[in-house]
């Protein structure tokens, strides 16, 4: 902001726009798959072309667009994709037999098995019987483990790309992550506990928030690093972030969506993050939009983990 000529001639202006970077998720993550996609193709000079297993079952319409953007990124990279779409009464019996059968597959070196699961399955069960060397998501407790004690392991997707993320904006300004304060709002298996342990081996302080905590606001201002994954939209406001923080949302919220509001002039629905991106992009030095921002990255990330996979099985 101090390259401004004229700061005095612009104040007014200036004021009512967002003051923050706004970090491209899209644009990384096509960087990203571009790297991976290269890496196929000389992984497929030696015979190998890495595969990937997704698994849904039942017709949630959200997860059903996941997937369906899983399988195009797949097949873009020139990686093998192998779809399991499964009807919601499926017994959990039969699918721990589909995930033998794919851990028993040498063309699949990479299981996803999309969640949530319907409430019959016992996720754990499933995600135990995933082969560990094949658990692209990284949620195997043998992963889960070594990621804990800073040992190489797949690491869940979505905080992998948050570090990316948050790595480039800080090179970008010529410095790195290390001594710094983040705040983690969320304490998921998915995102919140991994990204915690992401975060301390770059060595930030870690601080971990969440539904019981006190004075979270007051606790998030300290932060140089904010990562919210909480799954509320617009939670984090202004008053949550110190000015210049970079701020992580990596809330998918799906909100009603007025027809004024609307491009198509129908009511429908909104993709908004668990950040309030209007006052917290006048504040925050650097923040993730939704969408455009951590999802892309996820999908990318989970397309690195696969190569990644397929290398050492192939090894
Ligand atoms: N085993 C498992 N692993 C997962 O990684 C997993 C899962 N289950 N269950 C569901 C969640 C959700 N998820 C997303 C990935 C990408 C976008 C994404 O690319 N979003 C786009 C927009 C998509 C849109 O417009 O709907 C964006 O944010 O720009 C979103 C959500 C992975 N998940």
């Amino acid at each position: 902001m101090n390259t401004q000529a004229t700061p005095t001639a612009i104040a007014d202006e200036t004021l009512a726009q967002p003051t923050a970077a706004v970090i491209d998720g899209k644009a990384a993550s096509a960087r990203l798959l571009e790297e991976v996609t290269a890496e196929v193709a000389s992984l497929a000079q030696q015979g190998v072309i890495p595969g990937l297993a997704v698994v849904l079952v039942g017709e949630d319409p959200a997860s059903q667009v996941y997937v369906r953007n899983k399988l195009k990124r797949t097949v873009e990279c020139g990686m093998q994709s192998f779809e399991h779409i499964l009807p919601s009464e499926t017994r959990e019996a039969e699918l721990l037999a589909l995930v033998a059968r794919l851990n028993a597959d040498a063309d699949v070196h990479g299981i996803l098995v999309q969640l949530p699961l319907p409430a019959h399955i016992q996720e754990d069960a499933v995600l135990e019987a995933i082969d560990p060397a094949k658990d692209v998501d990284g949620f195997h407790r043998m992963n889960v483990g070594a990621l804990v004690q800073g040992a190489d392991a797949l690491a869940p997707c979505t905080p992998t790309g948050c570090m990316r993320l948050l790595r480039d904006t800080f090179a970008e300004r010529g410095g790195d992550l290390s001594g710094l304060h983040a705040v983690i709002i969320g304490r998921s298996n998915i995102v919140g506990k991994p990204m915690a342990s992401l975060l301390l081996a770059a060595n930030c302080s870690v601080t971990q928030l969440h539904s019981r905590s006190q004075n979270p606001a007051e606790l998030c201002r300290q932060a140089d690093i904010v990562v919210a994954a909480v799954g509320r939209p617009n939670m984090i406001g202004a008053d949550w972030i110190k000015p210049g923080a970079v701020v992580i949302d990596v809330g998918i919220n799906r909100i009603a969506q007025s027809a004024e509001q609307s491009p198509t002039g129908k009511a429908r629905t909104r993709l908004v993050g668990d950040v309030n991106f209007a006052a917290v992009s006048k504040i925050a030095g650097a923040i993730t939009p939704v969408p455009g921002g951590v999802g892309p990255m996820t999908i990318a990330c989970l397309l690195a983990n696969t190569l990644t996979a397929a290398r050492r099985q192939s090894a």
